[in-house]
Order: structure tokens, then sequence, then C-alpha cells
């Protein structure tokens, strides 16, 4: 029988990460679902990067399963299909908001007229037509940002991969690029992949992936999450599950014989 599904946007199994000799990712098992808005969450360091990195293609020593769009993550084919927006800004200084985006939309190989149209969409999107002529260098970091992001959406691609994108902004700035990435998901179809390590995003995102030191503590919907840890917050149901988590690495005490219980 035909199958008319289209493979995920992201789906990873038995995934491993080592950097500086060091395993930083261990055995992650996920999906993400195509037009989803899903969350990555978890403390500095857990490694949410890493695994941006390794969906974008860009991190060596990457073990396991790991397609992106259906197909290896890395593969040449996915690069016009995946924005990926890192958490420094990677825009040229010395160029306009303008400039910048008309010379990635050229290395994308968009062609002239399109060309033009994309980039001051790609402005619009982001809010920043009547800063689109000021050079990036003399912006503040947030409208840095936001160029990085428009970049990004030239070419529309399928999957959206951000890391960190809010760091920094003021709340209305917050709220106004959340809408935005709601607005890709809904009118677009693109499927958004976005990290932060502040839990009071995680209301916004339709599905997370809770991560703590380089593993995943949960996937699922923020409402789910809250349910099955009978927790009123996604933030205390991060710090319920990292407890479950801590218990159930600990050593059976000898006089219980039960594994993560301390107290008789
Ligand atoms: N270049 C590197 N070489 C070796 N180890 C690294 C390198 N970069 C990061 N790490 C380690 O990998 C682990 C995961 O880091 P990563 O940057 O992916 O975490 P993160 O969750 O994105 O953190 P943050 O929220 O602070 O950006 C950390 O223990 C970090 O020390």
């Amino acid at each position: 029988m035909m199958n008319n599904h289209p493979p995920p946007a992201v789906r990873a199994d038995g995934l491993h990460v080592v950097r500086g000799g060091r395993q930083v990712l261990t055995d992650l098992a996920f999906t993400v679902p195509r037009g989803s808005v899903t969350g990555l969450l978890g403390p500095s360091g857990c490694g949410k990067t890493t695994l941006m990195r390794a969906i974008a293609g860009t991190q060596a020593r990457v073990t396991g399963t790991l397609e992106v769009l259906g197909r290896p993550a890395g593969s040449a084919a996915l690069r016009p299909r995946l924005g990926y927006v890192t958490q420094s800004p990677s825009v040229y200084a010395d160029l306009t908001a303008r400039q910048n985006l008309d010379y990635f939309a050229a290395v994308l190989g968009l062609p002239g007229a399109e060309r033009g149209r994309q980039v001051e969409a790609a402005l619009a999107d982001v809010d920043l037509t009547g800063r689109a002529d000021s050079l990036t260098g003399q912006m503040s970091g947030g409208q840095r940002s936001r160029v990085s992001l428009a970049v990004a959406l030239l070419g529309t691609p399928e999957l959206l991969v951000l890391d960190e994108p809010t760091v920094g902004l003021d709340p209305v700035l917050r709220r106004d690029l959340w809408q935005l990435f709601h607005r890709l998901a809904e009118e677009r179809g693109t499927t958004l992949l976005i990290s932060s390590h502040v839990m009071d995003e995680a209301d916004r995102c339709e599905r997370l992936l809770l991560m703590r030191a380089g593993e995943l503590l949960a996937e699922d919907t923020p409402e789910a999450l809250r349910r099955t840890t009978a927790e009123g917050t996604v933030e205390s149901a991060f710090l319920h599950l990292v407890d479950r988590a801590r218990a159930a690495d600990e050593p059976w005490p000898a006089h219980t014989g039960q594994k993560g219980r301390t107290t008789p």
C-alpha cells in the first residue's frame, strides 16, 4: 500500500553525539511533526545547540539515526529546505539589512524579481522594513538577530531551526516573534524547532522536547506534561521529571531493595 504521509520534519533514534572527547547527547529518540512549533527546552549546557547543529548537519561525531525531512541530516539536498539561525547573529556588519538579505538570496540562487520580492517579504516578516537601509553593525543585538532570522526565511524553508531566538529581547518583541513563528506554521506549513532555556516560553509551543544533561526527559504537549506530572506549570513539571530521573539514577539501597527509594 502507498504511504502518502510525508516523513516527520525530524526523526531521531539512538542518537549520540561526542564533543571534545565527551558524550554530550545520549541515546535521544524523538520526532518533530511537520508544521508544528516545537520547543527544545532545558538548562544551559544540556545540549540544545549540539542537537540543533546535528539537525542542521554542522555537527561532527553524530551516530545513530537522525533524519530531517526524510533524509539523513547533513544531506546536500536539505540545504535549501532548512533554515538554521545560530545563537550569535551571522550577518555582515558592514552591509545594511537589505544588502545582507540580497546577498544571501543570491547565494541561494533566487532569480532576480523573485529575489527582490523575497527580500522585502522577509524584512516585513521580522518588522525591519523601516531599518532596511541601516548598517547591520550599527543595529541593536535584537535587531541583528532579526536580520539573521530574515536570512533564514529566504527561500521559504520547510524547517526552521532557531537557537534561542528570543534571548535578550524585550517582552513586546518576544511576543511579536512568537506570533510570527505561529503564523509561519499556520500559513506556510513551516515546521519550527525553537530552543530556549526559559521555561516560561514553553506554553507558546505546541510540543516540547525537555532535555537535561544530554538526555531527553520528555516529549509531549505542555498540557500533557502538566497533566501527567500533576503540576501547574511546565517549569514545575520539568523539575518533577528531573527529580524522577535522579531517583531512577540512584543506586538501590540495600535495606529497601527498591531502586530510587532512599527513605524506608
Ligand atoms: N566546542 C565544544 N567542544 C567540546 N565540548 C563542547 C563544545 N561546545 C559545547 N560543548 C559541551 O557540550 C555540552 C552541550 O553544550 P550545548 O552548547 O549544546 O548546550 P546548550 O544546551 O545549547 O547550552 P546553552 O543554553 O548555554 O546554549 C556542554 O557540556 C558543553 O560544555
